[in-house]
């Protein structure tokens, strides 16, 4: 298996750090997928990454159709409406990785497609868009993993992968445990992403309160209860893990960040997944319902639901 032709959908911050590095490799051709103004402000402008602008060709669905390769960096809340797009441009031999953070994007994708194009991966990148573009460590970031989920591990389509990042700068991990490290990707972002969004501080309040750690364990121990129940062997990656990777105290994860910025966040992918499969699996999830409320609660109030100031004060009653 050869790869020539590869879509990026999903130009943002996670997007990026995969056009940076592929427009290294002259082998392939590499293209963003956009429709519409989306379309025609990214062939006007490109895409600015650590200062530099890049230009890789723009592609509506159509134009993209059967491409080798598509790596999808597409939020939570714009993966359902971008579903017939990923349709349209998967052809019989395309392989399909989604970058994106949590457990069920693979799960979604295949609502549309066969779930044998899709190849499992995740990135831990820390990537942000600023006023003059997205911006990243290339040296500090450990990178993409991706893997099969049974043998053969070494299949053709994940060599052919490894080939195309080779020489490129990006980094890569190859699993035979990619099950196993989405879903320790996913522990950390619920548990260690959300608590500290609620509280609006950076992520040493786990280690400088009592209560905010109580309530991070409460969030552990659901997550790690769904995982046991669907088979999945996290004590792999607490092996591997060990005191985690080194952070500022003043780290803000995505989720305050997209609050801080008054974005909706991508909590339905957290804990709305955890109660969602918490009930399939008859497992109480009470941390991360509430969580989950909260975090609504707090987009609620940055859409300025809750401006009850001058004339929009009424009488209101509580029992
Ligand atoms: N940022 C990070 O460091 C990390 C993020 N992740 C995960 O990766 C995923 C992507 O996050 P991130 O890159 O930060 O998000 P961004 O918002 O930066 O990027 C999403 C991109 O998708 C584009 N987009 C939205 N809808 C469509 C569509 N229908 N067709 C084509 N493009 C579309 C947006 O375009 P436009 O701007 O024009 O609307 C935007 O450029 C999330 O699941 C996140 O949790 C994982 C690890 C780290
Ligand atoms: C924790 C981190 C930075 C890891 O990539 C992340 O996924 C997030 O901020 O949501």
């Amino acid at each position: 298996m050869n790869i020539k032709r590869v879509a990026v959908l999903g130009a943002g911050a996670v997007g990026s750090y995969v056009i940076w590095g592929l427009s290294n490799n002259k082998d392939i051709t590499l293209g963003v997928i956009a429709s519409g103004e989306r379309n025609e402000r990214l062939k006007k402008r490109g895409i600015m990454i650590n200062g530099t602008q890049y230009t890789p060709e723009v592609w509506t669905p159509e134009e993209a159709k059967n491409v080798d390769l598509l790596i999808v960096s597409l939020k939570y809340g714009s993966l359902r409406g971008a579903l017939d797009d990923i349709q349209t441009i998967v052809g019989e031999n395309t392989t399909v990785m989604s970058l994106m953070n949590g457990v069920d994007s693979e799960e979604i994708i295949s609502e549309k497609i066969d779930r044998s194009h899709i190849l499992y991966s995740f990135i831990k990148v820390a990537s942000q868009g600023k006023e003059d573009g997205y911006h990243f460590d290339p040296e500090t970031t450990v990178g993409i993993y991706f893997g099969e989920l049974e043998e053969p591990y070494e299949s053709e389509r994940v060599k052919a992968v490894n080939d195309i990042f080779e020489n490129t700068g990006l980094h890569w991990i190859i699993t035979d445990d990619i099950q196993a490290e989405i879903w320790g990707k996913f522990r950390l972002n619920v548990c260690n992403n959300l608590p500290q969004a609620i509280l609006g501080a950076g992520v040493g309040c786990y280690e400088d309160s009592e209560h905010m750690s109580a309530i991070r364990e409460g969030l552990r121990r659901e997550v790690e209860a769904v995982a046991k129940a669907k088979g999945i062997d996290l004590s792999k990656i607490n092996a591997k893990s060990g005191r985690g990777s080194a952070v500022k105290a003043s780290a803000r994860y995505s989720t305050l960040q997209d609050i801080d910025a008054g974005r909706h966040t991508e909590i339905d992918m957290f804990s709305g997944a955890m109660m969602r499969m918490g009930k399939e699996l008859g497992i109480a999830t009470p941390y991360n319902e509430y969580t989950y409320h909260m975090i609504k609660a707090l987009e609620e109030k940055n859409d300025g639901v809750f401006q009850y100031q001058g004339g929009n004060d009424r009488v209101s009653w509580s029992k």
